[in-house]
């Protein structure tokens, strides 16, 4: 490793763009992780996530604009760039054949200062598995097996492309004890997740992409500083939302049988709801509070493009 590279930020995206054709799928964008942070790329589906983790890894050149991982060119420099990265693609290919421990094997025979495949097994609770076939495997503990595999040369840089998807609530925990282990050691991670409580648990900063540019980013945080809380309830028996008074100045909207707000702050808010309540008699059963949260943000991406039929932030 040399000085300049050390100083370097782990992962330096500036104006990156990437076309397919005619079709331009990431749009000149530019963000910049630093060592040892835990940055997660997510987005609407097709906005451009796995296209820019494609480049970030090295599997493609950028179209236009400059990407250095680690300090190099990960496309020029690939095998260098390779050996002190870890790639956990979406759809890991195995040989189905290969019992679990062979396939480590197998993968540590080209793989250089690969750590052994007990400790490797044992860092995603598949030592029990070592001897059964990748065929009789579950979906979950396959993607187990491709983390194990991301992480056979102790990478200074990991990532990870929907790690958690198909597994149950237990292994998606075991999977962010993992990382965040990880990352305790130093490890820079990058992560893609259609889970934004995932995003929200593990990431230092998360961009939030749309359609192939950056429509946040920041840390949690910031990303929903000035979204503002949200409080919502059952439209009261006989009032319709126009009979709804509004909140610190906010109108409700409605949202199938409740009435939701979006107000700066949710006490003085409450107060003026209570107040209202009060005076007309109406029960306030039912009555929900909570901050803004990531899914918040994608619904309102979502409204955007498609005001009557909201997306999920899932697949
Ligand atoms: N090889 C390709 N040829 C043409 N278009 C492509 C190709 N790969 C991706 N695209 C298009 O580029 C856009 C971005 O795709 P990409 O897979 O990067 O999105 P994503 O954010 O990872 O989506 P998802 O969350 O659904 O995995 C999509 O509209 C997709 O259809």
């Amino acid at each position: 490793m040399t000085p300049l590279s050390e100083k370097s930020p782990a992962v330096e995206v500036v104006d990156l763009r990437r076309s397919y054709g005619e079709y331009e799928a990431v749009r000149g964008i530019s963000f910049s992780i630093a060592r040892g942070e835990l940055f997660a790329l997510i987005g609407t589906n097709g906005a451009g996530k796995t296209s820019t983790l494609e480049v970030l890894e090295g599997y493609h050149p950028p179209t236009s604009g400059r990407v250095r991982v680690l300090g190099l060119d990960p496309f020029a420099a690939g095998p260098q760039v390779r050996r002190r990265t870890g790639v956990m693609l979406q759809e890991g290919g195995f040989f189905k054949e290969l019992t679990v421990k062979e396939t480590v094997d197998c993968w540590r025979s080209f793989t250089s200062r690969a750590r052994p495949t007990a400790e490797v097994l044992a860092k995603v609770a598949l030592e029990e598995k070592a001897g059964t076939r990748v065929a009789q495997l579950s979906g979950g503990e396959r993607r187990r097996l491709d983390l194990a595999l991301a992480v056979l040369n102790d990478p200074e840089l990991l990532f990870l492309d929907e790690p958690t998807t198909g597994l149950d609530p237990e292994a998606r925990r075991a999977t962010w004890r993992l990382v965040e282990e990880l990352r305790a050691a130093g490890t820079t991670v990058v992560l893609t997740t259609h889970y934004l409580e995932e995003a929200q648990q593990l990431a230092d900063r998360v961009a939030v992409m749309d359609r192939g540019v950056i429509a946040a980013e920041g840390t949690v945080a910031q990303v929903l500083s000035g979204r503002g809380d949200l409080i919502s309830l059952p439209l009261p028996p006989g009032r319709g939302l126009a009979e709804l008074p509004e909140l610190l100045g906010a109108a409700p909207s409605s949202s199938g049988s409740r009435a939701v707000y979006r107000v700066p702050r949710s006490a003085p808010a409450l107060a003026e709801l209570h107040a209202w309540a009060a005076a007309r008699g109406v029960e306030l059963d039912g009555l929900e509070v909570r901050p803004g949260s990531l899914e918040d943000v994608f619904l309102d991406l979502a409204d955007r493009h498609h005001p009557t039929t909201p997306l999920g932030a899932s697949r």
